[in-house]
């Protein structure tokens, strides 16, 4: 072991680790130096590490590696998997989807986890509708460790319970058969244990509003009731479509063909979900998904607290799980910081051949109003004990790639299923495979683009992302770097999907975080100046030592770096470089 600088550099086996030891604060990055040392990565927890002499390292267990020179002068802070995939696949196979996976009791191991990173996953969801705070904490501090430790880039999201008309589970914790004609009695009475043909329904007021004839629909359809008399809060119903009642299954009511709107009575954040948003803060997430939104003011009010509380970086996603958030959806995307179709709730509130041009429209709303959008709920359902997809599953996943959704989200297929890293597998495959049909037949050329800004900067900064779009993707430009603080520019790249991948060199950690939800953007923590010039010079020199580039490629480069001393009008640039 030798101390050299501020790096100290421990070898075991072929691999080398090092720490950082300097005055510096550095976070998840990993190095190579494939021209010094084949096969040899220096990995650490550098986010920039300025290191001007030579370094000497000297590696006792290996002699072959003793006294290498190695003349870096900075650590780009690219995840293993990108990485990984870049050298595979070259730029123009990069995966542009992101995908998500909701870590359950099947996948909450460090080891598992570990997995799911390197299949690939950018976001972990942490539903706090189960389990306790003590164990989301566990798998928030394993997920921590593998992007410190291991080198991968995974932000967290909590997905708030929010509150709901569901079953009270009965107990017995398997599912109950309802049989066509028998009489079933609705109840908000608890008691312990179970009772036949009663349901112990939660929320008092489930039955306020309800008359004599409506219909009583349990999970979207599972099974059908007819409300036959009410006696006090409660209900007695007769099934008149059979089927499974399974433990917390979710109630709704019609009326004429028309959902009778419960959800708005309800509070969005209840006093639980203000408990696990102060939890979520503490733990330093990265994302807040709010169930059952009903109106944009729902997001307004999580986000003037997390600003009250200095959390204003959380960004907050509006879930688009009821009939009355599918009225107010443009506020909501306008008020939120992404979007979540969370289709099976909304399949309990709206009929289901309806799900499929509604979350085309919310797609392109949130890209045309640039958020980022998630597609989530039963992609790979049959997964969840099969280990291979339907072909209809195969198909929902294609036809959410190709209307360019943001991410993709794994519910139980990663949390309680068996194959969730095949599942993982399956949404990767089918990404790459559709992002590439996309690309050949050139159709983001169709994607139509309404004017944001309303500020001459904030033209400016739209113009220049989308002309750079149709520069790169026409001269075939191998990639397009992104100089950006706050991920504005980034993110206006993306939302015209692109041909090749944009690289965001940004020096905010909260930033590449952020960034790692948005389709086609590989988020890059480096030192920036205010010296555009100096930034470039710097970072290409960076990506030529990772191998990331190679002589001859061409890149877009485009920057919104504003200098705080000065407002120099052209801040913001384009230029096309050639790596020479
Ligand atoms: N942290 C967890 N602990 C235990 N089980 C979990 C956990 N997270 C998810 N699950 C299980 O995985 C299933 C699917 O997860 P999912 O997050 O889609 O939940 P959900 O209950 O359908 O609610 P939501 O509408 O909020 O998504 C859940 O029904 C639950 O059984
Ligand atoms: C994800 C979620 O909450 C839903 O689909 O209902
Ligand atoms: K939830
Ligand atoms: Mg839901």
């Amino acid at each position: 072991m030798a101390i050299v600088n501020d790096i100290t550099v421990l070898s075991s086996g072929n691999k080398v680790f090092s720490s950082v030891l300097s005055k510096k604060q550095f976070f998840g990055v990993s190095v190579c130096v494939p021209k010094i040392v084949p096969d040899v990565r220096v990995r650490n927890r550098a986010r920039f590490v300025e290191v001007k002499s030579t370094l000497q390292i000297n590696l006792d267990e290996k002699n072959v590696y003793s006294s290498l020179d190695l003349d870096l002068d900075g650590i780009l802070g690219f995840d293993v998997v990108t990485e990984k995939e870049l050298k595979e696949k070259g730029f123009l196979g990069l995966r542009k989807t992101k995908l998500i996976c909701t870590i359950g009791p099947a996948c909450s191991s460090f080891e598992d986890l570990e997995r799911l990173a390197l299949g690939g996953m950018n976001v972990a969801r942490l539903n706090m509708c189960h389990n306790t705070r003590e164990w989301h904490r566990d798998v928030i501090s394993n997920i921590k460790k593998l992007n410190e430790e291991k080198g991968f880039c995974i932000s967290l999201m909590i997905d708030t319970e929010g509150s709901q008309m569901y079953m009270v589970d009965h107990g017995i914790g398997s599912s109950v058969k309802a049989e066509d004609g028998s009489i079933w009695l609705f109840t908000t009475e608890r008691y312990e244990g179970s009772r036949p043909f009663t349901v112990q329904a939660y929320y008092e007021g489930f039955s306020e509003g309800i008359n004599v004839g409506d219909e009583l629909v349990i999970d979207g359809g599972m099974a059908t009731f007819e409300v036959i008399e009410k006696d006090g809060s409660d209900l007695r119903c007769k099934c008149t479509d059979p089927g499974l009642l399974l433990p917390s299954a979710k109630i709704s009511f019609w009326r004429n063909g028309k959902l009778v709107e419960k959800n708005v009575e309800l509070p969005t954040l209840s006093t639980k979900d203000w408990a696990d948003i102060d939890f979520g803060i503490s733990e330093g997430v990265d994302f807040i998904a709010v169930s059952f939104v009903n109106e944009a003011n729902d997001i307004t009010l999580l986000k003037n607290y997390l600003s009250t509380k200095s959390s204003e970086f959380i960004k907050v996603l509006a879930k688009v799980e009821s009939l009355e958030s599918l009225k107010n959806l443009k506020d909501i995307v306008e008020a939120s910081d992404g979007i979540m179709v969370a289709r099976g709730d909304l399949g309990v509130q709206i009929p289901l051949e309806q799900i499929p041009t509604v979350q085309e429209a919310i797609v392109d709303i949130c890209r045309q109003l640039n958020k980022p959008v998630i597609v989530a709920s039963q992609l790979l359902e049959s997964m969840v004990e099969y280990p291979t997809p339907t072909r209809a599953e195969v198909a929902d996943v294609s036809e959410a790639v190709r209307q360019y959704a943001d991410a993709l989200m794994l519910s139980g297929e990663s949390a309680i299923g068996s194959f969730g890293d095949k599942a993982l597998s399956v949404l990767r495959m089918v990404s790459n495979r559709l992002e590439l049909w996309s690309r050949a037949e050139n159709k983001q050329r169709l994607l139509s683009q309404c004017q944001l800004g309303v500020s001459l900067p904030e033209r400016i900064a739209e113009q220049i992302c989308n002309c750079s779009v149709e520069m790169a993707n026409n001269l075939g430009v191998d990639a397009i770097f992104v100089y950006t603080r706050h991920g504005n520019m980034a993110s206006l790249l993306s939302r015209n999907r692109p041909n090749p991948p944009i690289f965001a060199f940004t020096d905010k950690s909260c930033t590449v975080k952020t960034l790692n939800l948005q389709w086609g953007i590989i988020p890059l923590l480096v030192e920036l100046s205010e010296d555009m010039e100096d930034n470039i010079h710097r970072t290409f020199k960076l990506v030529k030592t990772s191998g990331m580039v190679k002589k001859g490629d061409v890149v877009l480069v485009v920057s919104d770096i504003i200098p705080s001393s000065s407002i120099h009008p052209s801040f913001q640039s384009i230029k096309v470089k050639t790596i020479v």
